[in-house]
């Protein structure tokens, strides 16, 4: 028996051992005091290359690759393994900035070689700062171009969130030679407040994730590198939001041209060339545009503005978007591949986007009346996102009450865009009136829903005036209940 337990007890002793050792390493500063060993240990079996980026050149001129390393490491996870890092509130609100502290070291990680970078400040009167690179001789070539290149790509894309988006309009160029006016672009819309079937949604996000980083494939080709999005579909369904989503998702400033001030073919053409790279050029309700006789801006010019020669030497990374309520009319030359590569419908709204707008608007993901709503989007009757945000906010403080709205809404069926069946079921039931009165049907319809209906066809119903030929031709298309239809 004794022999059984000699090796037993021994195992538990070595265990316990081990056990107190981890607790010693991790619980105290040992364990990077040994990391540290055993790195001066490794580094002497290894030759090292030293590359050096000064803050400034032999002129005293800012070196951009300076400011970019630094961008790019105060980016990165090991940054916060550093013994000393200052910490600074960045452009943003409630944003903090990691910077390496002088003379620190930090380790990155690139294509399985580990590399290590230096703040070296020299405390001369010139202050001179310099970030200098230690990487093994052996992994130099391999890694020294791609990594000097993911610096580069990572430190712009990092810039390009931070920077302060701005939204261009141009003006009348009789006399001025600069024709676009900026103002901060501060609209609240993001992919996550778009209602929008979400297949679709990440589909268009990762279309444009590639376009931004697809720059040398579109050169190789001999193509500009732009991408053209048609948003089309009804009022009130998202698509200007939808532009605002895509300039805070990229960062990129907007520029909407409003055609009625351009002057002729030539004015278009230096409003292209005025653009900056880096953002989204807007041309709104191009086929109203279009069937207007009386513009100035005749179809060719158009036709070269979204893929002339013009377009390919200057339209370098923008993104280009028209909007249309409908395409049925629009010359076909306009809608061709190269002009428009992805085509993006904005329906009336559906069950599956009203659930979306009753959690954004309502913070309510389910609720009794849902299945009444439901019924009704089965049957045909549909409203725009927009009217049913509108009766949303209106009776934001209480859920119920705006869904009772909704539900009063969709009886009434917006503007009867929805399927007739249910307006004439409602049309024939002669107890119709009396129960609208009394407010009592289902015990959702209540007069308030109605009224509140009433103002917003009042807010929207300019609009719709003006845009009624288009949707009813547009909702008549066999897709137009079928969520977003896209070209990708
Ligand atoms: N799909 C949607 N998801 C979330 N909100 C929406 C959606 N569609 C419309 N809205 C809301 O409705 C309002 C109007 O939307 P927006 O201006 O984007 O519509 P639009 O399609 O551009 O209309 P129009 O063709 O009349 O210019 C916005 O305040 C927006 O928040
Ligand atoms: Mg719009």
């Amino acid at each position: 028996m004794k022999i059984l337990y000699a090796p037993i007890l021994l195992l538990f002793v070595i265990l316990s051992l081990l056990f107190l050792l981890r607790v010693l390493l991790f619980k105290t500063g040992l364990i990077y005091i040994t990391k540290k060993w055993w790195r001066s240990i490794e580094d002497c079996f290894h030759v090292y290359q030293f590359f050096k980026v000064p803050e400034f050149n032999e002129n005293m001129q800012k070196n951009h690759l300076y400011c970019e390393v630094s961008i790019y490491l105060s980016s990165i996870a090991s940054i916060e393994d550093s013994d000393f890092i200052n910490l600074f509130t960045g452009k943003k609100p409630h944003d903090i900035v990691l910077h390496l502290d002088p003379n620190q070291v930090i380790d990155d990680y690139f294509l399985g070689a580990r590399v290590s970078w230096i703040n070296e400040e020299k405390n001369d009167t010139n202050r001179c700062r310099t970030f200098v690179l230690k990487i093994r001789r052996a992994d130099k070539r391999k890694i020294l171009r791609p990594y000097l290149q993911h610096i580069h790509i990572t430190s712009d894309e990092l810039e390009q969130k931070k920077k302060d988006v701005k939204l261009y309009i141009n003006i009348d160029s009789h006399e001025q030679s600069r024709q676009w006016r900026s103002v901060p672009f501060k609209h609240p819309s993001t992919f996550d407040t778009i209602a929008m079937e979400s297949d679709l949604k990440n589909k268009l996000k990762s279309d444009l994730e590639s376009f931004l980083k697809a720059k040398h494939y579109y050169h190789r080709l001999g193509r500009a590198w732009k991408r053209s999005y048609l948003l089309y579909g009804p009022s009130g369904t998202g698509k200007s939001s939808f532009v605002a989503a895509i300039a805070n998702f990229l960062g990129y400033d907007v520029y909407d041209i409003d055609l009625s001030r351009v002057l002729d073919d030539s004015d278009m053409k230096m409003l292209l060339l005025q653009t900056t790279c880096k953002s989204v050029i807007l041309i709104e309700d191009l086929d109203r545009f279009l069937m207007d006789k009386s513009t100035r801006v005749s179809l060719s010019g158009i036709l070269n503005f979204m893929d002339g020669v013009l377009n390919s030497c200057c339209a370098d990374e923008r993104i280009m978007v028209y909007t249309m309520n409908c395409k049925d009319h629009v010359d076909p030359a306009i809608l061709r591949p190269g002009r428009i590569d992805v085509h993006i419908h904005f329906p009336l709204c559906d069950f599956s986007a009203f659930k979306t707008l009753a959690n954004n608007y309502l913070g309510v993901k389910d609720h009794k009346l849902f299945s009444q709503v439901e019924e009704f989007f089965q049957t045909g009757a549909s409203l725009s996102p927009a009217e049913i945000g509108e009766l949303m906010i209106a009776n934001r403080n209480s859920p119920s009450r705006a869904l009772k709205s909704v539900v009063a809404a969709l009886q009434t069926d917006g503007d009867g865009r929805g399927s007739l069946n249910i307006r004439r079921q409602w049309t024939d039931n002669s107890s119709r009136k009396s129960t609208e009165d009394s407010g009592e049907q289902s015990g959702v319809f209540s007069k308030e829903g109605v009224n509140a209906m009433k103002d917003i066809r009042k807010l929207y119903g300019l609009l719709r005036l003006k845009s009624r030929k288009n949707s009813e031709s547009f909702d008549r298309m066999p897709d137009s209940k079928d969520g977003q239809s896209c070209g990708l």
